[in-house]
Order: structure tokens, then sequence, then C-alpha cells
């Protein structure tokens, strides 16, 4: 199945689940293709590297190429993408389902999702990576002591405020905007969670948000 870099993932997860293809992975990820590329996204114990074959990317100097998955090197939220190029298609080698057996898979995980993230509120996804390198699968054999949301429950963070910036509630790991949220108060709040996490665990989260600019905060 061929899918252009802009196309939502959602969409594509349902056109493939039409045509008795499983990208179901992808219908709850609010990204797109070639985002999704880039970061190697998965949910629930899928990843993009698990279906990809190839990517087709234009290079800084407006060359053309075909990356095989093996050159992109991907890994847990990562790929070796050259600096600057863009991806413009990808092709995927997904199994084989029943429709009506895929539209019920994916049905089930929007209300996984709905019911275990803030799905609704003003965030940017996960905010720090699992520093066990991994996502949840949503399996009860998933262990949650190095999930990011976990160390920031027990460093007590959880529902912390700074400004308009608050560690959700609802989900520890998910930085939101409360209302009228500065880029300082998101940054200084997630900083003061890392610094929070060290203290109490010893463990230094990183960032799976990218930040562009001139930081508000600096890492501490
Ligand atoms: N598993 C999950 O449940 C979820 C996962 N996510 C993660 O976040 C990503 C989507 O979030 P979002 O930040 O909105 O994604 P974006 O698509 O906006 O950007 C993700 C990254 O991919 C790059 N990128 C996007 N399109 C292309 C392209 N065509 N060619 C080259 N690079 C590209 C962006 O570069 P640039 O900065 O230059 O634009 C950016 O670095 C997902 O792919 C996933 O990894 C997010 C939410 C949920
Ligand atoms: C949302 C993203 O990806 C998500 C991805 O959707 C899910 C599902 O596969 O697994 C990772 O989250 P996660 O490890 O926190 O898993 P979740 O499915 O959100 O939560 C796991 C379990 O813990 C429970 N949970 C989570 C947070 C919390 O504060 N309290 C709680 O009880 C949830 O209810 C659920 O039963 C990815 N995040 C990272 C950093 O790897 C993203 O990258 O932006």
């Amino acid at each position: 199945m061929r899918a252009g870099a802009a196309a939502l993932d959602a969409h594509v997860a349902r056109r493939a689940a039409e045509a008795g293809l499983d990208l179901t992975f992808l219908r709850t990820i609010p990204g797109t293709i070639g985002g999704a590329v880039r970061m190697n996204a998965g949910c629930y114990g899928t990843y993009v590297s698990d279906v990809l074959v190839e990517a087709r990317v234009v290079l800084r100097d407006g060359s053309m190429v075909v990356m095989p998955k093996a050159d992109l090197d991907l890994a847990y939220r990562s790929s070796r993408l050259p600096e600057g190029a863009v991806i413009v298609e990808a092709l995927f080698a997904p199994p084989p389902g029943e429709p009506a057996a895929l539209e019920r898979r994916m049905e089930e995980q929007i209300a996984r999702r709905d019911a275990s993230q803030p799905v609704r509120d003003r965030t940017a996804g996960s905010t720090f990576r699992n520093p066990s390198g991994h996502s949840s699968t949503g399996r009860s054999d998933d262990t949650h002591e190095m999930k990011a949301w976990k160390l920031i429950e027990d460093a007590g963070m959880r529902g912390a405020r700074i400004g308009g910036a608050i560690m959700n509630p609802k989900h520890a790991n998910f930085l939101t905007n409360a209302g009228g949220a500065s880029a300082a108060d998101l940054e200084s709040l997630g900083e003061a969670v890392r610094k929070a996490v060290y203290d109490h665990s010893g463990v230094t989260l990183e960032w799976e948000i990218m930040r562009v600019g001139e930081p508000a905060c600096r890492e501490g």
C-alpha cells in the first residue's frame, strides 16, 4: 500500500482496512504519514518499522531517492533521515485482515485511547520518552515501572502546575495548556518535572516533544 506523506495516519488506516490490510495501529495517531515514518510512530505494540518497506525521499540537493527501511535505521521514536530530507511517499506491506474485524479493532483502539489519554485537551501527545525504550502495548503483562507517566506520578508531579501549564491529571506524561499557558510556563514545568523525577528516582527523562527556536527555559 502506497501513501503520500501528507496523508493523515487515521485516513490511511481506514482506507487500508477497507482494502483488507491491517494498518489499524495508525488509526489513533494524530499526525501524518511523513511524521509517522520520521518518528517511527507506533502504539499498542505495533510500529511503522513493522510494516514499512521503503520511503521515497527528496534530499536537500533536490534529488529523489528511495530509502529502504534498513537505511532509515528506525528505532523507538527515531529514524536516521538525512538532514533536511523530506519524505514524500511511503510503501507499506501490511498483514491482511478481514475488513469488519479491522474496523472493530480500530474502534477498540479509539475507546482505549479515550479512556487512558486526554485526547480532547490541548497537548502535544506524550511529553517525555519512556525510559524503558518502548511504548506501552496495552497488554496485561506490560510493566510500567520505567514508563514516564509512572515515574512522574511517583515523584508527586501528577497535576503539578506552573501558570497555565499542568501535568495532566488523567495521564501524567501529557504536558497540557489548561488555558493561557506561555512557552515559558510549559517549558519550566517540563524542566521542573525532569528535576523532580531525577531527585526521586535518579532517572533523567528525555523530551519526546521537539522544541524549536530559543528555549524559554534552559534544560536542567
Ligand atoms: N503513538 C502515539 O500514540 C502518538 C505518537 N505521536 C508521535 O508524534 C508524531 C506526530 O506528531 P506531530 O508532532 O504532530 O508530527 P509531525 O508530522 O508534525 O512531525 C513529526 C516529525 O516528523 C517530521 N516530518 C513530518 N513530515 C515529514 C516529512 N514529510 N518528511 C520529513 N520529515 C517530516 C517533522 O519535521 P519538522 O519539524 O521539520 O516539521 C517532525 O520532526 C507521530 O509520528 C508519532 O511519532 C503523536 C501522538 C500520538
Ligand atoms: C501518545 C504517544 O504515544 C504513546 C502511545 O499512544 C501509548 C500506547 O501504545 O504508549 C506510550 O504511552 P504510555 O507508555 O504512557 O502508555 P498509555 O497507553 O498512555 O498508558 C499505559 C497504561 O497506564 C495507565 N496510566 C497512564 C498514565 C497515567 O497517568 N495513569 C495511568 O494509570 C493507562 O490508563 C494505561 O492503562 C506512548 N508514549 C511513549 C512516550 O512511548 C506519543 O508518543 O505521543
